[in-house]
């Protein structure tokens, strides 16, 4: 067996494991990855960036053809292939050395394999003994959630990593699931030409604001694709080269391929939780310093702690939680109270999130239905975003909807949603807005230029009223 020690061992290399080693290095501690395949994990290889890369050329195709003039020059379809290569490249072709420089440079030690905890302060990675000084940081991520429809597995199923990684686009493609994975990629398959069918047992993207949902699954209709809302598989089946879906609706999808996008699993089952008193494949709960309560040296970290599965939100965790490592064990002072430096706050009511379907869906904070369940006392302001001179300019008949939500105690902003063609540029205003609890008076300060989209927020604010 070898050996080693470091202050910090951090299980899994994801962006969010990569950012708290980073954090505890820059920080005067020592640090180790561990990494069972590559470096840089889902979001950059089957997640975030390849399915990114899918959406991007068909929004810039429609985007071209909303505005006449540009119209008449855009006339041919997609070149698949050409996208698919694109996207390659950013993935750069699944090879993570580029990630693992970055690793070497920030001075952060890397042991390839599948880590276990094997004791207190205690990871084993093959014949390999590491031992942490001061922290094990759990940042494994999570698995595609396959339910159990009956015949599903046995007919070999894509998921999110099949779906963006895939070298060529099928003829047809069935979709299980209504939520951002679903409808992302129905939006870029539906954009190759591919026969999609979704279906979803609920309305598209709950949790949102239910408009935006009833936008995305207009547009997917638009461009192709059957979308079959209040409908659940009952039976899948693989039949020669299809593959056949009975649904509740007493009807049959026949498809190439389907897709499995039912949310996620927590990659627990196989890293040595037991060892520590901690149920293996569960989420693991966590403080606001992302520390495992009853376990002091424990702390998990994006994904796998289930409280917001979203690259961005994770490596906000994983500053906060580098940093407290680090200051914890220097004895220096933690600032663990609301908002301090080392508590991810935000992930509470402030998280922003931008689904990439077109029309896009950006919000942040509390819908109206979150804010009233939570019990504030709310102001919901609609405003069409296709009314505002700087839309109309970017887009010929501009449709999409704005959406603030007032805690009319505070006077201040909850949650905004904004539906529309590159509405996600506009969102970081929204999650300053929110974040910084700013006064909705004073918000009449912060003029935005005209002719943009942004006026977005003077209409919303003339909506509510002039204080
Ligand atoms: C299709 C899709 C698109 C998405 N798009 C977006 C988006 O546009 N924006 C966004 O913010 N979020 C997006 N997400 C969510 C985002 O991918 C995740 O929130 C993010 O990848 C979580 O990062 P993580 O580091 O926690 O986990 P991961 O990225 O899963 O990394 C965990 C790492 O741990 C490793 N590992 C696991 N167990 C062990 C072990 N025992 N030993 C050693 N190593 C181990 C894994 O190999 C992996 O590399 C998307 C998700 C999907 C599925
Ligand atoms: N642009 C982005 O930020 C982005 C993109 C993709 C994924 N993600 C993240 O990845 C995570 C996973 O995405 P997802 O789309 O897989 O999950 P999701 O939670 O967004 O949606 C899951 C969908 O599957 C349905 N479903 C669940 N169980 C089912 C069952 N047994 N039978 C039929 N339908 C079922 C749900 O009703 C829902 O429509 C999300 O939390 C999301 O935040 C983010």
């Amino acid at each position: 067996m070898d050996r080693a020690e470091y202050d910090v061992i951090v299980l899994g290399a994801g962006a969010v494991g990569e950012n708290v080693a980073d954090r505890a290095v820059q920080g005067g501690l020592s640090a180790v990855l561990v990494e069972s395949e590559l470096v840089g994990g889902e979001c950059s290889y089957w997640a975030c960036m390849p399915s990114k890369a899918l959406l991007r050329p068909g929004h810039v195709l429609r985007a071209a053809r909303q505005v006449q003039g540009a119209a008449q020059a855009a006339t041919g379809d997609l070149d698949v292939a050409a996208v698919l290569k694109r996207r390659d490249s950013f993935t750069s072709d699944w090879s993570d050395d580029g990630q693992v420089g970055w690793v070497e440079s920030a001075g952060i030690g890397l042991v390839r394999g599948h880590g276990r905890i094997t004791g207190e302060k205690e990871v084993t990675v093959g014949e390999t003994v590491l031992t942490a000084r001061h922290a094990v940081v759990v940042a494994t991520g999570s698995d595609a959630l396959v339910p159990d429809i009956p015949g599903l597995r046995d007919a070999r199923p894509w998921t999110s990593r099949e779906a963006t990684s895939a070298k060529a686009a099928p003829a047809s493609l069935a979709i299980i699931g209504g939520g951002v994975v679903a409808t992302e990629m129905a939006t870029a398959y539906a954009s190759f030409g591919t026969a999609v069918t979704l279906v979803s047992r609920s309305a598209l993207l709950g949790g949102m604001e239910p408009f935006a949902g009833e936008a995305v699954a207009k547009a997917l209709r638009e461009l192709g694709a059957t979308v079959l809302l209040d409908t659940s598989p009952t039976s899948v089946r693989r039949d020669g080269d299809d593959v056949v879906i009975e649904t509740s609706a007493g009807t049959t999808v026949t498809a190439a391929e389907v897709l499995v996008a039912t949310g996620r699993t927590p990659r627990t089952g196989d890293i040595g939780l037991d060892t520590v008193g901690l149920a293996s494949g569960r989420w693991l709960e966590v403080d606001d310093t992302m520390r495992v309560p009853g376990v002091d040296w424990l702390y998990a970290v994006g994904d796998v702690n289930h409280r917001a599965l979203l690259t961005h939100q994770g490596k906000y965790q994983a500053r906060a939680a580098g940093d407290v490592i680090a200051a914890r064990a220097q004895g220096r002072p933690v600032a663990d109270g609301a908002w301090g430096t080392h508590v991810a706050t935000a992930d509470h009511e402030a998280v922003p999130q931008v689904t990439f379907t077109d029309p896009e869906v950006a919000s942040v904070g509390l819908t109206a239905a979150a804010a009233e369940a939570k019990g504030y006392e709310i102001r919901v302001v609609d405003y069409e975003i296709g009314n505002v001179a700087g839309a109309s300019v970017h887009a010929d008949g501009y449709a999409g909807t704005a959406r603030m939500v007032v805690d009319e105690k505070r006077r201040v902003v909850l949650g905004v949603t904004f539906v529309g063609q590159d509405v996600s540029e506009l969102l970081q205003a929204a999650t300053v807005a929110v974040v910084g609890e700013v006064p909705i008076d004073r918000l009449w300060h912060a003029v935005p230029a005209y002719p943009t989209i942004n006026e977005i927020w003077l209409r919303l604010l003339e909506t509510y009223g002039r204080p």
